[in-house]
């Protein structure tokens, strides 16, 4: 079961506190059944421990108190869950004096009960100000997001190792986009292997080395190109939409870790549609309106390639991420949400690595 709970950003400890300041971070615990929100069935315990290996904040009873988030040097957000009929709510109280923050979340469990997961309401209050002020709400703020990319980015650090990080999937799913949030917090250097073929070729874009040269020709360059990379270190590299076709490449690609970012073709023919086809040469052909024609030939080139994805080491799934982050639309993903979700998959590959579990 998913229990959503609220991070709240550390901000608000500023002695001259600006409401507007105070921020909150809906995000999810994946918790066993156990963890049930009845105060009763909780295992703090457990609870704590997932905190802990997220260092992100801390939930504790009262009379846990604040001494393990010292430790831990977090701040304390005391939770105590009430059962009331089919809602649940929380009250957290932050425990630093003098300032205290009042927190009342109420979760309403949606008729998505039965898929054990729980959409949000959060209502706060800090003394008489009321809850309206606040920024409250479904809200991923960038310092926590940061946060998270930065803790997940540490967390793989060692087991990858110098390693580059090849992005593949289909135009438009966000290689780039991502790729380049993901290098920043690797300490790592970005690099569009289509960018590497155009320096090659003169400096001519893709669409045109389609058009004067042909495909064969920029598959060539494009071979070349993760040849050339795949002896360099420390890159996180976003790859053509086609590189997975050629075995040779998978040959250079697996020196480092490849991440598959699987998008559902809808949502990828929506963001090409709002920018246009015309880098894009492989989506030149079909008729009709513009979303139509993307996702028609789209759902074509997919057809032939999703096997090969699925030779990437890691696969980052929107469908899944929305999943988990209770949101009905996977074009609500935001990259940074996008980018931790690469980084816990190669961290899940990478313990699963031979040799992983004799160097711990
Ligand atoms: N998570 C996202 N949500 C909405 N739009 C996105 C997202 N990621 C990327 N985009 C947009 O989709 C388009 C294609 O993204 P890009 O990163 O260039 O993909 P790729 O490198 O895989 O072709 C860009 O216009 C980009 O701004
Ligand atoms: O899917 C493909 O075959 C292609 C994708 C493009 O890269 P992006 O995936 O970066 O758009 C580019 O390499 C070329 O237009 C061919």
């Amino acid at each position: 079961m998913l229990l959503k709970l609220v991070f709240i950003s550390l901000k608000y400890l500023s002695p001259s506190i600006d409401v507007a300041q105070v921020s909150f971070h809906i995000s999810q615990i994946p918790v066993e059944p156990s963890f049930i929100p009845h105060s009763s069935s909780i295992s703090y315990g457990d609870l704590f421990k997932w905190c802990e290996t997220r260092q992100a904040f801390i939930a504790t009873d009262y009379r846990m108190d604040v001494k393990a988030a010292q430790r831990l040097q977090l701040s304390a957000v005391v939770v105590q869950p009430q059962k009331i009929g089919r809602t649940f709510g929380c009250r957290l109280g932050m425990s630093r004096e003098p300032r205290r923050l009042r927190v009342f979340i109420s979760a309403k469990l949606s008729s998505t009960i039965r898929r054990r997961t729980a959409t949000v309401e959060v209502a706060c209050s800090y003394d008489n100000i009321p809850a309206s002020i606040l920024e409250s709400g479904n809200h991923h703020s960038h310092l926590d997001e940061d946060l998270i990319l930065k803790n997940r980015s540490q967390e793989i650090q060692p087991y990858l190792n110098g390693r580059c990080i090849y992005l593949v999937g289909m135009m438009g799913s966000g290689k780039t986009t991502v790729g380049k949030i993901m290098s920043q917090k690797l300490g790592y250097s970005f690099c569009d292997s289509d960018a590497l073929v155009e320096e090659e070729v003169g400096g001519n874009s893709v669409a045109d080395i389609f058009k004067h040269y042909g495909e064969a020709f920029f598959r060539d360059k494009e071979t070349e190109a993760l040849h050339k990379l795949s002896l360099m270190r420390r890159l996180v590299i976003s790859t053509g939409g086609g590189a997975v076709m050629r075995p040779i490449n998978w040959k250079y690609m697996h020196k480092g870790v490849s991440v598959w970012l699987d998008v559902p073709v809808e949502a990828l023919a929506q963001r090409i549609a709002a920018v246009g086809t015309n880098s894009r040469p492989l989506l030149h052909y079909e008729a009709g309106d513009a979303y139509t024609r993307t996702l028609t030939r789209l759902s074509a080139i997919f057809e032939e390639r999703s096997e090969a994805y699925a030779n990437a080491n890691a696969r980052v799934s929107l469908e899944n991420i929305a999943i988990k982050l209770g949101q009905r639309d996977v074009s609500e993903l935001s990259p940074s949400a996008i980018a931790i979700e690469a980084l816990e998959q190669i961290n899940s590959f990478l313990k699963g690595e031979e040799g992983y579990y004799a160097e711990c």
